[in-house]
Formats: C-alpha cells, structure tokens, sequence
C-alpha cells in the first residue's frame, strides 16, 4: 500500500443513514481507522457542524447536501452517496468545489425490480384491500376485480437500468411490456416502445415509474395523466416522491378510477425510523405504502457498501474519478516515481498553461499527466519525481493559479 502525504488514518469518513458495515470494513481495510457511523440522517444544523470536519461523508436518499450544507464542508473532499438516485446533493455545487460525488448505479436494481413485479400481482389480484379486511375481521371471498397477471400490459415509464429488469420479469410471468424513454432505448425480449407517454397511459393496465428525480420529471403523473389512465388501472412508484401529485392520485383512488396504488416513496418522508408517514395515502385499503425500501434488501445493501466505499477509496488513495457523477472522469495508473498532485480548476481558458509554467520555472519534469475537462470544471493529475520539499513548493504555486478550486498532493 502506497503511503499518502496525509495520512490514511487521519482522514475522517462520516457513514449516514445505517449505512452498511460492508463500507465500514471496506475503508478499515484500506487503511481509514477513523469511520463514524450514523443510523439517520442529520437535522441540517447538525449536519452543517458535522459536515466541517469530516473528509468523505457516506449518504442515502434522505440526506439533503444543498449549497448551504456543502459551503461548510471546508475539508470534504468526496461524496458518497451509497445508493442509486443523487439527486440529493447539489452536484453543480459539489463540482464547483471541487468535490466528485460517487453512487452504485446498479447495486438495487434487481431489489426494486422484484418488489415492483410483486406489487404488480398484488394489486390485480386486489389483496390490499382482501388482507385490510381480513385484518379487520372481514370476509369477502370474491373473483370480483381480481386477476392474473398473464396477458395484461404494463407499461413502463423510464425504461432504464430497473425499467428494463422489470420488464424482463414481466415477461417471464407473460405480461406485455410497453414502454416510455425520453431516450432512444433498445427493446429487450419483445417489450414494445409506446409512441409517447400518453399512449402507453391509454393501453396500460399497470403503470410503474422508473424515472429520476429532474426538473422534467417532477409531477409528470398529475391530474391529467391519471385521467389519460385507463379506469381500473395499477400506479406504482418506486422511484422519487416527486414525480406524482399525490393528492390527484388519492383522489382517483378514492374514485375507482385507478384501482389501486404500491407507493415506496413520499414527497415528504420520515426523516429515520419511528417517526410516522404523513400523506393523504395513509389508510387507504387500495394502497401497499413501503417506507422507501425498493432498493433494501441486505444483498443489495452490502453490495452497495463495498461497490461506493471502493470508489471512495480509489479516489482518496489514488485520484482516480472513474464513475464520479458530477465530475470529469480520469481514470489513472499506479504512479512508481515519488509524487502525483492534483489540480482541480474552473475550466476557464489558460490554466493548463499557466500549470505547466509552475513545473518549468521550477525545473521539474513532469512523468506523466492526465487531464479531463466538463463544461465547469477542469481535473489534471500530475506524476513528478521530486523530493518532499519540491512537492510543497509545487502545490504552493499551484495553488496561486487563478481559477484554482483545490489542489492537493496525493502522495
Ligand atoms: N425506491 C427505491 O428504493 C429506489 C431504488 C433505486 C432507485 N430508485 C429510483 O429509481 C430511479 C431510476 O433508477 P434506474 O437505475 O433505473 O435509473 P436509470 O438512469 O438507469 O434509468 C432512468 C431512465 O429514465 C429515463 N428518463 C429520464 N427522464 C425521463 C422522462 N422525463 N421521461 C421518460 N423517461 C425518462 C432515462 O432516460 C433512463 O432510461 C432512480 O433515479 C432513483 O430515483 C428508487
Ligand atoms: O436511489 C436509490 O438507490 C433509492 O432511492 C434507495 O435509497 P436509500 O438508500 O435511501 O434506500
């Protein structure tokens, strides 16, 4: 293991949200002693004092990292958000201070897919309301509104990573599949692009959504689009509380309208385990309500732990931002001379040479250099071979170069 400038054991990781240990003994693993872990997530006071000393914080959906909390975060070098969506983090924010943050773009996929393909033969076979009954001392054994799942249509909103797995579960049980991407999307099997999202409302009799959380897809299931549904129809949403007005949805719930809903995720959630769900939902016999657990399945959870402490670890070890979500991606090999530094700029013209300039007036020769650029931001690593003091004096030159956002030497 390749000593670093700053020590491994000094750098402060901060787990949120019940985190899996998987994370926790991935980083112990890789030489960081120092990982606290949180069962919740913080009240956005106590995250911003929190948030100040820590050099990676470890989040899930529920931790806002606005610009607000990340303007405190003066030593926080890489976010890790250990789930899918990241929409959570002002990643603009993050990028502009020069922080990548990472996720596990895959690791739940296959938990929600099943959860949803069951929530689909619960609902056409109507026992939410049959096991609310029951539990209430009731009876009412009736082929009444149920029905097999063979044959029916379910129509996918977001046919993506978990789109397109519950389409190929669909399949298995003889569904067809329909489908609506704002992308061009290859089909699998024999699911059918819908020729837009009203056409797949009009022909669905299942309807789940598999959208990120983005200005167009909030509210994209309003009022209007329940209408375009057919009567009788199945919503479920598995993907973020913003994407459908809840209130239109109770309302054509309580009309019949659709026949029932599997809901996992709120507008407003409970912030941790005991506090209670607020929504107009609540009590509704047609309705499965889960507490956001699409994606919480222990397989899936110690996956993710691994997959997001690795990169995490990558990144602080070796520089590496392959598969960074907000930041531009280089992807870097083993360095054997003495120093690699890292420079992390505005993408304004001139600071690559202004960079280059610093190694010249220096007379160091650089070993190797990589370089990617995205609209905002620069990110150029730099391998020398150079004594400790030269290392210093670099990054203090490096760090006048106007447009600098960070620099740091790695080892
Ligand atoms: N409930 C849970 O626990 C849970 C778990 C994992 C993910 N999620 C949510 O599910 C979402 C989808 O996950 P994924 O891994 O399939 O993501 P993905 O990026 O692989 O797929 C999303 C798809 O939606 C499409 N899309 C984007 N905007 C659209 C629009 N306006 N109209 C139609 N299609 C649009 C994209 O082109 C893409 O194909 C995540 O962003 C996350 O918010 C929830
Ligand atoms: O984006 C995701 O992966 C899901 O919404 C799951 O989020 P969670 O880790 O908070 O359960």
């Amino acid at each position: 293991m390749q000593k670093t400038s700053y020590p491994r054991q000094d750098i402060r990781v901060l787990l949120l949200e019940g985190i899996s240990e998987s994370a926790v003994q991935t980083f112990r693993a890789a030489g960081y002693t120092q990982v606290e872990v949180h069962p919740k997530s913080l009240p956005e006071d106590e995250l911003k004092a929190r948030i100040a000393d820590v050099h990676i914080v470890g989040i899930r959906s529920r931790t806002q990292l606005t610009a607000e909390v990340l303007a405190e975060a003066r030593r926080l070098m890489a976010v890790g958000c250990f789930c899918i969506g990241t929409n959570q983090v002002d990643l603009d924010a993050a990028e502009l201070a020069g922080i990548p943050a990472f996720n596990a773009p895959y690791s739940n996929t296959r938990s929600v897919a099943e959860l949803v393909l069951a929530e689909a033969i619960m609902l056409l076979r109507g026992i939410p309301q049959k096991s609310a009954q029951c539990h209430r001392g009731g009876w009412s054994k009736s082929a009444e509104g149920s029905h097999e799942a063979r044959g029916k249509t379910i129509g996918i909103v977001g046919y993506g990573h978990i789109g397109t797995q519950v389409g190929v579960l669909a399949e298995s049980l003889g569904m067809q599949v329909l489908f609506h991407d704002i992308e061009a999307k290859l089909s699998l099997g024999n699911a059918r692009a819908a020729a837009d999202l009203a056409d797949l409302l009009a022909r669905s009799d299942v309807v789940t959504l598999h959208v990120p959380e983005t200005p167009a897809t909030r509210m994209m299931i309003g009022e209007q689009q329940i209408a375009a549904m057919k009567p009788g129809v199945h919503l479920i949403n598995a993907s973020r509380g913003s994407v459908v007005d809840i209130d239109a949805l109770a309302a054509a719930l309580q009309s019949g309208h659709v026949a029932g809903a599997a809901v996992d995720v709120f507008p407003v959630e409970p912030k941790g385990n005991g506090e209670s769900l607020d929504s107009p939902l609540v009590g509704l016999d047609n309705v499965i309500l889960t507490p956001h657990v699409g994606g919480s399945t222990l397989e899936a959870q110690d996956n993710i732990g691994i997959e997001v402490a690795a990169k995490l670890v990558r990144y602080s070890d070796n520089g590496s931002t392959l598969s960074a979500v907000n930041f531009p991606e280089v992807t870097l090999p083993e360095h054997e001379g003495s120093h690699r530094l890292l420079h992390i700029h505005r993408n304004v013209p001139g600071v690559l040479s202004r960079i280059n300039e610093v190694f010249s007036q220096q007379g160091i020769n650089i070993d190797g250099q990589f370089l990617r650029t995205d609209a905002k931001v620069g990110y150029v690593v730099i391998d020398v071979s150079t004594g400790d003091t030269e290392a210093g004096k670099l990054r203090a030159a490096l760090m006048d170069v106007p447009g600098t956002l960070r620099t740091r030497v790695l080892y």
